[in-house]
């Protein structure tokens, strides 16, 4: 008898160790205009303008930056239990997490998805203040509320049909007649709340926040340059193909990667449609044709297990750099090149 999934309703929260929490805090509150809700010496609890929970995304102090959690909204407190089940019945590694130990977030539990990423399920949480039309509070980048989540890992099939079978639902893909490079994954009525880009993984790719509008988007890009601090940012802004959303993605100072991203679109029908890029559509991934950064392929943050340890990397076979070549204007490169990047 299988094990029913939970309803999941979003992407909700993320926590992100980082090594400096001043220069982290400068990055999210003092660049970008994340409101920091509550904080002390050894954590910060960060949310967006639109949101009505108490926080977002937590940064915590640690000697290495990684990735604690993903975190999910369930629709019920019943659904929380449904989500040990599952993964439980898939013997997979489940944790109990006591209402409070996130601040603002009722019990939870934390589990290895069969990627090895840490992902956490909870229904209760705290309301924070009503902040959506303090226009008098908004900063930087206005940062509205979480979006997506995009992870790296080497199976993008493997990934797309297990979070298929925990209820989500497939906005776009890239692939071509051999495989899929790339998935977008939706529980909320818009493009995803989780991406799966293949590379070595257990890997974060980024964590997205929705800004609401493009020139929310450029005024970061003015900030950053303004302080000379031009180096965080590392690809865009642009028009993205898969999604069709503006975007931008920067850096933060652990080199944990954040898109700022507006303007994608609904696929909340019961019979919306995937959409298939070919891999060799040099539009996929920005609409215009402009080159993927290198570095924005290679580069995530590592995973932490259950233990709080690092995760090992697994490498895909192939790599989607290996096989597109135009507009990421990197030719063709070869896996061995890749593994020594
Ligand atoms: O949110 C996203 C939407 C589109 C893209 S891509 O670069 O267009 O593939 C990347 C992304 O996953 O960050
Ligand atoms: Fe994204």
């Amino acid at each position: 008898m299988p094990v029913p999934a939970p309803d999941v309703v979003r992407a909700a929260d993320a926590e992100l160790v980082v090594t400096d929490l001043a220069r982290s805090r400068w990055f999210w509150v003092d660049a970008l205009g994340f409101e920091a809700i509550e904080e002390d010496d050894e954590v910060i609890y960060l949310r967006g303008y639109e949101e009505f929970l108490h926080h977002s995304l937590v940064l915590r102090k640690g000697p290495e930056a990684g990735l604690r959690r993903l975190s999910y909204r369930v629709r019920t407190p019943e659904d929380v239990q449904r989500a040990k089940d599952f993964f439980a019945a898939k013997g997979l590694p489940t944790q109990d997490v006591p209402a409070g130990t996130t601040r603002g977030i009722g019990e939870a539990v934390r589990v290895e998805d069969p990627f090895g990423f840490p992902v956490e399920f909870f229904h209760h949480a705290e309301q924070g203040p009503r902040h959506v039309q303090r226009y008098d509070l908004r900063r930087g980048a206005e940062p509205s509320r979480i979006d997506h989540f995009n992870v790296l890992t080497p199976d993008v099939q493997a990934a797309h049909d297990f979070y298929a079978e925990l209820g989500f639902r497939t906005s776009e893909t890239i692939e071509d007649a051999d495989q899929i490079y790339a998935a977008w994954m939706f529980r909320k009525p818009t493009v995803h709340d989780i991406a799966f880009t293949g590379g070595a993984g257990p890997r974060l790719h980024h964590i997205a926040f929705f800004v609401p509008e493009s020139h929310q988007i450029l005024r970061a890009c003015d900030i950053l340059g303004s302080t000379a601090d031009h180096g965080h940012i590392e690809r865009g802004p642009g028009r993205h193909g898969v999604s069709n959303a503006f975007y931008l993605y920067l850096r933060d100072p652990d080199g944990h990667r954040l898109e700022l991203y507006t303007s994608d679109y609904y696929t909340g029908d019961p019979d919306h449609q995937t959409y298939r890029w070919d891999v060799q559509d040099p539009r996929r991934r920005d609409f215009w044709g402009h080159d993927v950064v290198p570095s924005w392929y290679r580069e995530g943050s590592t995973a932490l297990g259950l233990d709080g340890a690092p995760k090992a990397l697994v490498h895909p076979p192939v790599s989607e750099e290996t096989v597109h070549v135009g507009a990421d204007g990197l030719g063709v490169v070869t896996e061995a090149e890749l593994q020594r990047s």
